[in-house]
C-alpha cells in the first residue's frame, strides 16, 4: 500500500476545485490506460463541492467511459435529501451525459430491502460483483474519494465499531452509527484499500487532530482514515486549517 502524500491548499474552495481538476486527469489517465474510469464518490460538504466543481469542466471528461459507485450511503428512503447519491446528483450527475447504467447507487430503504440494511448491502456486494473481472470480487476503482468526520470516520466507518474490523466484505450494513441516521451501508478497509488511488478530502480546523493521528499512523479501528489506503497513491487534499497539527 502506498505512504500518504499531503497536497495543501489555502482554504475549501481552492481544495474542491483541485480535487476536480485532478479527477478531471485522473479520469482521462484511467480511460487511456483501462477504456474506462471508474470513480467511488463519498458524501460529505467538501466532496459535494468537488463535484460542483468537476460540473463546470463537463466538457472535459468522456461521460460515455465512467463508472460511478459510492463509498457509503446513508439508508433511507429513494429521494431522500440526505442521501450521499442524491446530494451527488443535484451536483454533478443531473447535469452530465453519463449513461444512468454506470451510475451504480446503494439500494434505499424501501421496496423489498425495506428495514433491511444487510440484504441492501449484499444487494450492493452483488452489485459490485458482477461488475468484476472474478465472481465475488470488485470493478476496478481508479479513484476512491473520502471525506473524514472530526472523529476521524472515513465512509461509515466510525471508530471503535465492528464495521472497522471487518475483513471478510467488501460491503456491510452499519445499524447503529454514532452520527445520524443510525442505518447505513459501506464499504469496508480491504474495498477502500483495493482502489488504485484513495483521496481524502479534508477542511477545517476541527478535523486538524484526526488528521494528524491518521496521517501519524493511528490504528485503523481508533482513526479509521488511518486506514485509508490506496494500492498506488494515498492522497490527502488538505487546507491549511486541517493541515495545523501536523508536524
Ligand atoms: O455520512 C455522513 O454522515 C457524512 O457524509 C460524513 O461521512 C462526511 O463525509 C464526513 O463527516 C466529512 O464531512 P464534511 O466534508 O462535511 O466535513
Amino acid at each position: 500500500m502506498s505512504s500518504p502524500e499531503i497536497l495543501l491548499h489555502p482554504d475549501q474552495d481552492s481544495l474542491a476545485s483541485a480535487v476536480a481538476a485532478a479527477l478531471v486527469n485522473a479520469i482521462e489517465e484511467a480511460q487511456r490506460r483501462h477504456g474506462s474510469a471508474g470513480i467511488v464518490l463519498t458524501g460529505g460538504t467538501v466532496g459535494i463541492e468537488a463535484l460542483r466543481h468537476l460540473r463546470r469542466r463537463e466538457a472535459d471528461v468522456d461521460w460515455s467511459r465512467v463508472h460511478i459507485f459510492w463509498g457509503d450511503e446513508r439508508f433511507l428512503p429513494t429521494n431522500h435529501p440526505d442521501r450521499n447519491e442524491v446530494q451527488a446528483t443535484d451536483a454533478l450527475l443531473s447535469h452530465v451525459p453519463i449513461d444512468p447504467a454506470n451510475v451504480h447507487r446503494m439500494p434505499a430503504d424501501e421496496g423489498e430491502y425495506q428495514n433491511n440494511p444487510h440484504a441492501a448491502a449484499q444487494a450492493y456486494a452483488d452489485t459490485l460483483s458482477a461488475l468484476a473481472d472474478s465472481p465475488g470480487g470488485l470493478p476496478r476503482f481508479d479513484v476512491h474519494l473520502l471525506g473524514m468526520g472530526p472523529d476521524g470516520h472515513i465512509n461509515s466507518l466510525f471508530p471503535h465499531t465492528p464495521a472497522t474490523l471487518v475483513r471478510d466484505a467488501y460491503v456491510v450494513a452499519v445499524t447503529d452509527s454514532p452520527k445520524p441516521p443510525p442505518q447505513r451501508i459501506t464499504l469496508t478497509f480491504p474495498a477502500v484499500q483495493h482502489s488504485g488511488e484513495v483521496w481524502v478530502l479534508v477542511a477545517g480546523e476541527s478535523k486538524a487532530d484526526a488528521v494528524a493521528a491518521a496521517i501519524g499512523g493511528a490504528e485503523p479501528p481508533d482513526i479509521p482514515a488511518a486506514g485509508a489506503r490506496g494500492s498506488d497513491r494515498t492522497a490527502w487534499f488538505l487546507d491549511t486549517a486541517a493541515a495545523g497539527a501536523l508536524q
